[in-house]
């Protein structure tokens, strides 16, 4: 029984050891990732002092301005931003130093032959560089150097920017981190060997303490392997310790964290004492009890006090290094967290219960799949350890992001885990920082809009514009960079233009608007521009920041709708409401120049047969072509609307003064209109295998006319006029000629004899200013209205004949006449005038035979005389060549 004691007692020391090792294992690898975290975060904020200072460099030779105070300024700044470094130093392209902080001790000697200064000589593309600890001989410091190239504009090496950090304060940062009595810290350069330790080692100036590295290290270092641990014996002090060695991500260097045996073994050793007493003790007093002692001690009673007791070291010194701690008892589910981890989200030490149930519920839901996901694979033996970044829920409500290693220290006999603990460290900062540099670099990579950045104290010249500027407008980045605002042709703004905008700017500080820019390939486009002023810490609009995006399809969309609410979709024309509109301008206008106007309402005969016969889809086209025939029988200052269905209103504007003369111009307008949708329809039906086929169609329109003047009419009001004219000339048998009452003009007695056909008034305004030319048009008009009328009232057959051939010999003398003065004239179209001449008079010749032969349709001779001769062509194609006969 004794021996089983004995043999229980020494597994439980046992066990009790590599519990102890394990902890420290765990520890040693949090807290080398915790110091490599916090190395490259310091090199990271140096990083953003050199850009700072590069850029300040690079505005001042683009403006081609060099401003000293301006550099010294922005250097001091970046510097006291940085108090633990060396300052911030520039040198030139020989190595000499050009300018520096402030706080520096001048002169400085020349770096040309450091080998960083080479690199970035060498290599345009050299981008950050950190270089091994070296001796500063003006310093007299030990140090870490971080640098960037400076460039020219055109590419090539202007320098080199660099700022030091002193090896005693990397020391000093690592002794932050409580490592036990005799913990040690190494920061290595993978080439140059050692660059920092804590606790630090004393060294001679311009002497490395390179044969202090344990030749392991430096085998993992040569090996490239990012992480490792073993244990060693420190070539510096001879003290035994457990390492792990890990690489600094992106830099050139390694950490070593070395965990002492002596530390994390002191417990153990205490206890081993103890646990022996004890277990002697019990041998020689209970023999029997020694199966109870053994379940105790087996139970980690004794065992895991000693450990848990050995543990706080491990803790505080996590805790120091910015970590909380967290302790699961895997078969329970309980978690025990530390203060540190408490405080991290601001809970109590009663706020946060131990049931992992609970402990879940601080996960956020989003990442709890993916956080259970990897403890499941450390439990299962599948990674070496658990690491995570989650959301956790701060007792405010608030999430911070959490970054969470763990490690199984604890296996049961049975190889199941039965206790893991681990660090967890607030990176919400890092997060912020991250998604803000992804955001903003996102913004300005995939921002649909163009963004150009202006300096402004250059002249306003472009430092930058995003890819979306180079899809919009065509021209590249490096053609518009460094250019002047005022002088890129993608923008051409007028100089008055530009200079109100900027002077609006540095007043405001914004300014938004449409206009018009310029392709590279010279087509102009709309933009909404959007222009803000970036201020400094001083409150100086230094850089001006545009969007703008290409609006030519929200105008075109703009254009669209406008014309879906204002325009008829089937024909284009204007709808009832633009048709209001224009009668309103219409009458606006009477107001002004006193003239009356004319609005006609067509109503398509017989229209629905044919939607009947041949389906809506060719109705549709003919009312497309109803449309194309009315907008070429009207002037373009007229209006043509489509009411719907198969009505039409064509509005006649500035027509006269006279009442009795307009309603003559509006007839003879009508009357146009009623012969043209006469004529014949040759309409397309789908084509059917290929081949097209036609429908033949005969329409004919009513038409109400109306005149209106201003103040005596209002739009609907003149509609409902016309409506009625319109039904009245339906009601007489359709194909016919309305007025509406009080606007028809008192007739005389042919007027009325003549019923709905015109009388052909003569106006001034027909004239050419050839006396001869305008005494036969006159002529002409009058008998045809006097031989129109006679027709129509019936006169005698002879008499008719005498007329119509003593017109048409007047016909035929004015045409050679005519031709006459337009080729002396030097009218260019002669001979295509002449040709319609000869068609008239065949025309004419053929009307003749006609009567002679008792076949004289009046329709025939009216069409000919009212349409062809006169409204046609003295009245229109004639004009052609009156500017040459004045
Ligand atoms: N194809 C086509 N037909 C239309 C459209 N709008 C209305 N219609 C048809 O046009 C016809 C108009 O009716 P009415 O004016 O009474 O027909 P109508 O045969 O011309 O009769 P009257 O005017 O009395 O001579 C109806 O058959 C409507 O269905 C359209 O946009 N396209």
């Amino acid at each position: 029984m004794v021996a089983v004691i004995i043999a229980l007692t020494g597994w439980a020391i046992f066990e009790e050891r590599a519990d102890a090792r394990r902890a420290a294992v765990l520890a040693s690898a949090n807290v080398a990732q915790i110091l490599a975290d916090n190395f490259t975060s310091s090199v990271r904020q140096i990083d953003l002092g050199l850009l700072a200072i590069i850029d300040e460099m690079a505005r001042q030779k683009r403006s081609a301005r060099i401003d000293a105070a301006a550099l010294a300024a922005t250097i001091d700044r970046q510097n006291s931003r940085l108090r633990e470094t060396l300052g911030f130093r520039i040198f030139g392209a020989d190595g000499a130093l050009q300018a520096g902080s402030a706080n520096l001790a001048q002169p400085y000697g020349n770096i040309a032959q450091r080998n960083y200064f080479m690199a970035h000589r060498d290599n345009a593309d050299s981008g950050l560089l950190v270089g091994p600890a070296e001796f500063g001989l003006t310093t007299h410091t030990w140090r870490v150097s971080v640098s960037r190239r400076i460039s020219n504009p055109n590419g090539s090496f202007a320098g080199v920017v660099i700022c030091s950090i002193p090896t005693k304060v990397l020391s000093e940062n690592f002794a932050k981190v409580d490592m036990g009595s005799k913990g040690e810290v190494l920061l290595a350069h993978a080439d140059a060997g050692l660059a920092a330790r804590f606790p630090e080692v004393e060294r001679s100036d311009e002497l490395s303490f390179d044969g202090k590295l344990d030749p392991r290290f430096l085998e993992i270092i040569r090996s490239g392997a990012r992480i490792a641990q073993y244990e060693y014996r420190s070539p510096v002090d001879a003290v035994d310790r457990l390492a792990t060695v890990r690489w600094v991500e992106g830099f050139p260097y390694y950490l070593l964290v070395g965990v002492a045996e002596e530390d994390y073994l002191a417990k153990w050793r205490r206890n081993t004492l103890w646990l022996l007493l004890f277990a002697s003790l019990m041998s020689a007093a209970v023999v029997a009890g020694a199966m109870n002692i053994h379940r105790r001690i087996s139970n980690a009673g004794i065992a895991d006090a000693a450990l848990r007791a050995n543990e706080f070291r491990w803790k505080s010194a996590l805790e120091g290094a910015g970590a909380g701690v967290w302790d699961w008892d895997v078969p329970s589910g309980e978690i025990r967290y530390s203060a540190g981890w408490r405080e991290m989200l601001g809970y109590d030490e009663e706020d946060i219960l131990p049931g992992r149930a609970q402990s879940q519920a601080l996960i956020h839901p989003d990442d709890h799949t993916r956080v259970a996901a990897a403890v499941r694979e450390h439990l299962a033996g599948k990674t070496p350890r658990f690491l995570a970044e989650l959301r956790l829920r701060c007792k405010d409500g608030q999430y911070r992001w959490i970054l969470s290693r763990g490690m199984i220290i604890n296996h049961g006999a049975d190889g199941k885990p039965l206790r893991m603990i681990g660090t967890s460290t607030d990176i919400s900062a890092r997060k912020r920082d991250e998604e803000q540099l992804r955001l903003s670099e996102n913004v300005f990579t995939h921002a649909q809009e163009a963004i150009v950045l202006c300096d402004v104290d250059s002249g306003t010249t472009v430092i930058d514009v995003n890819p979306a500027f180079t899809r919009i407008t065509g021209y590249l980045r490096e053609e518009v960079i460094g250019r002047r605002v005022s002088e890129l042709e993608a923008f051409r703004y007028a100089q008055d233009v530009f200079e109100a905008t900027q002077r609006a700017l540095l007043a405001v500080g914004y300014w938004s608007g449409e206009k018009t820019h310029y392709r590279k390939n010279g087509d102009s486009y709309p933009v909404f521009l959007r222009v803000s002023a970036v201020r400094d810490d001083t409150g100086a609009a230094n850089q001006f920041v545009a969007f703008f995006s290409d609006i030519s399809q929200q105008k075109e969309q703009q254009r669209q709708l406008e014309q879906a609410a204002y325009c008829d979709t089937l024909t284009g024309l204007p709808n009832r409401r633009l048709l209001r509109d224009r009668l309103t301008l219409a009458l606006a206008g009477n107001k002004r120049n006193g003239l009356h106007g004319a609005l006609l309402l067509l109503d398509l005969d017989n229209f629905k047969p044919l939607n009947d016969e041949h389906g809506h889809a060719l109705g549709d086209l003919l009312l497309i072509e109803v449309a194309r025939r009315l907008g070429a029988s009207v002037r373009e200052v007229d209006t043509v609307a489509r009411l719907g269905g198969d009505e039409f209103v064509v509005v006649l504007t500035g027509l006269n003064a006279d009442a009795a003369l307009c309603r003559r111009e509006a007839q003879l307008v009508a009357e146009k209109i009623r012969s043209l949708l006469a004529e014949t329809y040759v309409l397309p039906l789908s084509e059917d295998g290929g081949e097209a086929s036609f429908v033949e169609h005969h329409c004919t329109a009513s038409i109400g006319v109306t005149l209106f003047k201003h103040p005596d009419s209002y739009p609907d009001e003149i509609l409902q006029r016309a409506d009625k004219a319109m039904y009245a000339a339906k009601e007489s048998g359709r194909n016919a000629i309305g007025f509406y009452p009080e606007t028809a003009v008192p007739a005389t007695t042919t007027d009325e004899l003549a019923g709905k056909l015109i009388h052909l008034n003569w106006s001034p305004d027909y004239e050419c200013g050839n006396r001869l030319i305008d005494d036969q048009h006159r002529a002409l008009v009058a008998a045809a209205n006097r031989l129109l009328t006679n027709i129509l009232t019936g006169h005698q057959e002879t008499q008719l004949a005498a007329q119509i051939d003593a017109l048409m010999q007047d016909l035929v003398q004015h045409f050679k006449d005519e031709e006459a003065i337009f080729t002396a004239a030097g009218f260019p179209d002669s001979d295509g005038h002449k040709a319609i001449h000869r068609q008239l008079v065949e025309e004419a010749v053929a009307i003749v035979e006609h009567f002679h032969s008792g076949q004289l349709d009046v329709g025939e001779m009216f069409k000919f005389l009212a349409q062809n001769v006169v409204t046609q062509h003295i009245l229109s194609a004639d004009r052609a060549f009156f500017p040459y006969v004045r």
